[in-house]
């Protein structure tokens, strides 16, 4: 949209947000005007909280209070933060952090209560997961804890944006009756698939978020998948129970989709999950993921974007990667029988 006769912050708020995000930049640009500014601010507040959380060279006395705290900063006119290391790449949105106050105060008031609610539950969880001293080496303990760890960081957002889109009446009020469960696999689907993703990436960085229960099964220590290549099929074996569990939100994707009336929300909704389902093809038993990020084709990037703009469009995308999925499985995989069955399961539903 023309951005050239709104006021400078909100311009400087574009552009923080077109730095941050390329992929979320063009979906939430494309947003109907009720929605986008709030939506954009949405995305640079918890943007800026999460810099602090990924940070590793903030130590963990001043991390947490700053995590528990950060919706308090809502409050405020100016406040600005230039304590990240020097190559923490968001770090603007954070020395920039009264541009996007100054946006943030000019909001209807109920989609503020909104971000700043989010906001303390999203900082209070990240701050109890930093406190789990063994969270940064072996990534989070159990399965529960790595769903509990995505709802915290990712099922919050979804549960954010469906309390905007419900309040400016672009989505089914149905959505915010479920206890906001299918808006958390909303958020989950998109966590789990970045989190399989960036294996290697993580572990550069000194830490994971692969859950213990599940990689314990194939290893005594986590890098070893990318160290010594005689785990190296044990490493894809991990994968593909990770793509398997993150598949079990696959259904409840499909069916919020389904629930979304507004065209320009629908896009906004559908296009990070047909790039998360392409994403889960593409890591699926792919020895790549240990040893680098695996990232999906520009072309067909553009195709799924053209392709998602209805529901049966995203339907039929999901059909499509499920199969692809189930064709790369190999019988020698121990769960081949899972992935076939749950497979099966979200085809049914399409
Ligand atoms: O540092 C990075 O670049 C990646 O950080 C990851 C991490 O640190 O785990 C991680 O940081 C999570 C904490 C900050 C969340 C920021 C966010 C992201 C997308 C948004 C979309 C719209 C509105 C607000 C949004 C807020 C991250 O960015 N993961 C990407 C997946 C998060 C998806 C959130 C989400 C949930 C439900 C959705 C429903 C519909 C449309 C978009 C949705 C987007
Ligand atoms: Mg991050
Ligand atoms: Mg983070």
């Amino acid at each position: 949209h023309d951005l050239t006769k709104e006021s400078p912050e909100l311009q400087r708020c574009y552009y923080l947000l077109t730095k941050t995000s390329r992929s979320f930049a063009a979906v939430i640009e494309e947003l109907h005007p009720e929605l986008r500014d709030a939506i954009m601010i949405f995305y640079l507040v918890l943007r800026a909280l999460d810099t602090i959380e990924d940070d590793m060279s903030i130590k963990s006395e001043i991390k947490v209070p700053l995590l528990r705290t950060f919706d308090e900063k809502l409050n405020t006119k100016d406040w600005t933060f230039d304590g990240n290391g020097p190559n923490e790449k968001d770090r603007l949105v954070l020395v920039e952090f009264d541009k996007i106050l100054s946006i943030y105060h000019g909001l209807k008031p109920q989609y503020q209560d909104v971000v700043k609610d989010i906001t303390y539950k999203m900082g209070n969880g990240m701050a109890d997961y930093i406190l789990d001293e063994n969270f940064n080496l072996n990534g989070v303990e159990t399965v529960k804890d790595y769903d509990l760890y995505c709802h915290y960081v990712a099922g919050l957002v979804g549960e954010g944006l469906t309390k905007l889109t419900v309040m400016a009446g672009f989505s089914d009020d149905s959505l915010a009756q479920d206890n906001f469960e299918k808006s958390n696999s909303m958020g989950l689907f998109l966590q789990k698939t970045n989190i399989i993703r960036d294996y290697h990436e993580d572990l550069l960085d000194g830490r994971s978020f692969w859950p213990k229960e599940i990689w314990s099964k194939y290893t005594k220590e986590l890098p070893l998948f990318h160290k010594d290549a005689s785990f190296e099929q044990a490493g894809l074996s991990c994968i593909n129970e990770l793509v398997l569990n993150a598949l079990s939100h696959a259904k409840d994707c499909l069916s919020y989709l389904s629930m979304v009336k507004d065209p320009s929300t629908f896009s906004f909704c559908a296009i990070p999950q047909v790039m998360a389902i392409a994403t889960l093809a593409e890591v699926y038993n792919n020895r790549k993921v240990l040893h680098g990020v695996v990232k999906i084709r520009k072309g067909t990037t553009c195709k799924l974007i053209l392709e998602s703009r209805t529901f049966p469009g995203v339907v039929a995308i999901f059909r499509r990667y499920i199969q692809v999925i189930n064709h790369k499985s190999s019988v020698s995989d121990p769960n081949y029988l899972k992935i076939g069955i749950k497979c099966g399961e979200i085809e049914q539903f399409c």
